[in-house]
């Protein structure tokens, strides 16, 4: 059945690209607001945060076009004073940028390893310039961290969500396309901004674009990336397919969003939210007025030949009978995919292994959204933890697995895996018994399988080495 249904990633999907060159000129671009949120300084720590907010400082998009707005739910005295500090590192960061063309623009990436290639054939002028910003850079990390370590400062005010910044900066800078990003996350392309504008802008996908989500990846992968976390699957397989059919579904941040869309439905839809807008959005005619604005707005279209910014690529799958053949076929596809986006045999390995872990604890999430449509559940969201605990990392490099705190989520899965050996040993008893080597062929490669596949679970069942 599953087999069935993934099929549909694999029927049309779609992959775009984007000639920013053929935009309108910068003076004809469209406004563009961006969202980053935070709520927690000892979870998301703040000199972090700020790395989030420059990078978005720094897009190359025009300035009088550009509002990055920082929501602290927290309301912490921390953030307010990290935003300071950042905006006035961002003064002199930003024309760095543009004067030399950085593409790293978040300031800790550009002075790491994965900014080496920034420095090639650079002038005299340019390294002293990198100098002066590297200590000044220093300079408001020392302050925030100063700052931050006063216990005063890091409290939380206010730990109701607010999520007002869609509201406030509909009378500030009303930007007719938004831009969200969690507070951990930057852009590691500074013309992602001019991309996405280029699908809302060219008149035909314009007509049915209200959003265009860019993916998600973590910088500091291992190389034995044993938890799959760059979600090759997610955003080639999954996105592109979705995107062939009938749109890809919202990843949650990283995503351009038009604001029209979001306020009244698609980028057609009708003005009857405007018609009881006090019903709808409240009693700001502020407000209100700030959505007139954005309904009537027109951009400047460019006609740009579809062909030109758009390319489609389209597969189709046969249609595979017999199951064993269907299972050999299936893992060959996999492997293709794997290895034709230029991964490793090993990464085709790890994929199987957390789609299964995923699979099976899945039941969490199932319980979850079944206990939220019967009403038994309170809204409450629940923060992940970003200032990186190194003994994790350190595991995580060496390729470790990490169970610690997960017990509970992995006990479907060593039910099933204890299962899955006595079965097979019950299986192997009756093969030397009765002989029936044939009847039990199937059915012991797949139980021997999932054994080798959660090697890493039956490890820490057997030697009780983490918790
Ligand atoms: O009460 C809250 C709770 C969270 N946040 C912020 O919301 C963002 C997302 O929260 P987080 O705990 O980081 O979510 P994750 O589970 O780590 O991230 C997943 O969920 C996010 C929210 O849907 C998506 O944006 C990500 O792509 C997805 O990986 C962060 O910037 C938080 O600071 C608030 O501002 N107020």
């Amino acid at each position: 059945m599953l087999w069935f249904f993934n099929q549909a990633f694999r029927w049309r999907p779609v992959s775009r690209s984007a000639k920013v060159e053929d935009l309108p000129v910068d003076s004809n671009l469209p406004g563009l607001d961006i969202f980053v949120c935070t709520i927690d300084p000892e979870k998301e720590p703040t000199i972090d945060v700020m790395e989030t907010i420059i990078s978005a400082i720094a897009m190359d998009y025009p300035a009088n076009k550009l509002a990055v707005y920082l929501s602290d739910d927290g309301g912490c005295p921390v953030t307010l004073y990290g935003i300071k500090e950042a905006s006035e590192f961002a003064k002199v960061w930003v024309p760095f940028c543009n004067k030399y063309g950085i593409k790293s623009r978040t300031p800790r990436v550009f002075f790491s390893s994965m900014g080496k290639e920034e420095q090639f054939i650079r002038t005299h002028e340019f390294r002293a310039e990198q100098e002066e910003i590297k200590a000044k850079y220093k300079e408001m990390q020392n302050n925030i961290e100063k700052f931050g370590s006063e216990p005063q400062n890091i409290g939380i005010v206010n730990d109701r969500p607010a999520r007002i910044e869609f509201r406030v900066s509909g009378i500030l800078s009303n930007g007719p396309y938004v831009l969200v990003v969690d507070c951990d996350m930057f852009c590691n392309d500074p013309s992602s901004a001019k991309q996405a504008m280029c699908f809302f802008l060219d008149p035909q996908t314009s007509n049915y674009i209200s959003f265009v989500q860019f993916p998600q990846m973590f910088y500091n992968l291992s190389k034995k990336d044993i938890y799959d976390n760059q979600s090759r699957s997610a955003f080639k397989t999954m996105w592109q397919g979705m995107d062939g059919l009938r749109g890809p579904g919202l990843a949650g941040s990283g995503n351009y969003l038009n604001r029209s869309s979001l306020l009244f439905g698609g980028p057609n839809q009708k003005d009857d939210y405007l018609l009881d807008a006090l019903n709808y959005f409240g009693k700001s005619t502020m407000f209100i007025e700030s959505l007139k604005t954005i309904r009537g707005h027109k951009t400047t279209k460019k006609n740009i030949p579809r062909d030109e910014i758009l390319r489609e690529a389209q597969v189709t799958d046969p249609w595979f009978a017999v199951f064993a053949f269907l299972y050999v076929a299936t893992q060959i596809q996999h492997l293709i995919e794997v290895l034709s986006g230029g991964g490793s045999v090993t990464m085709w390995w790890n994929e199987q292994r957390i789609w299964i872990l995923k699979s099976v604890t899945s039941i969490f999430a199932i319980i979850e959204a079944m206990k939220k449509g019967l009403g038994l559940k309170k809204k409450k969201i629940s923060l992940s933890n970003k200032a990186l605990d190194k003994e994790s990392v350190k595991k995580y490099e060496q390729g470790r697995f990490n169970f610690q705190g997960a017990a509970l989520y992995m006990s479907p899965m060593f039910v099933l895996l204890i299962v899955n050996i006595v079965c097979f040993f019950g299986g192997l008893w009756r093969v030397l018994k009765v002989k029936d080597y044939v009847e039990m062929f199937g059915q012991l490669f797949l139980l021997s399988y999932i054994i080798v596949l959660s090697y890493p679970i039956v490890e820490a069942i057997v030697t009780m080495k983490s918790n």
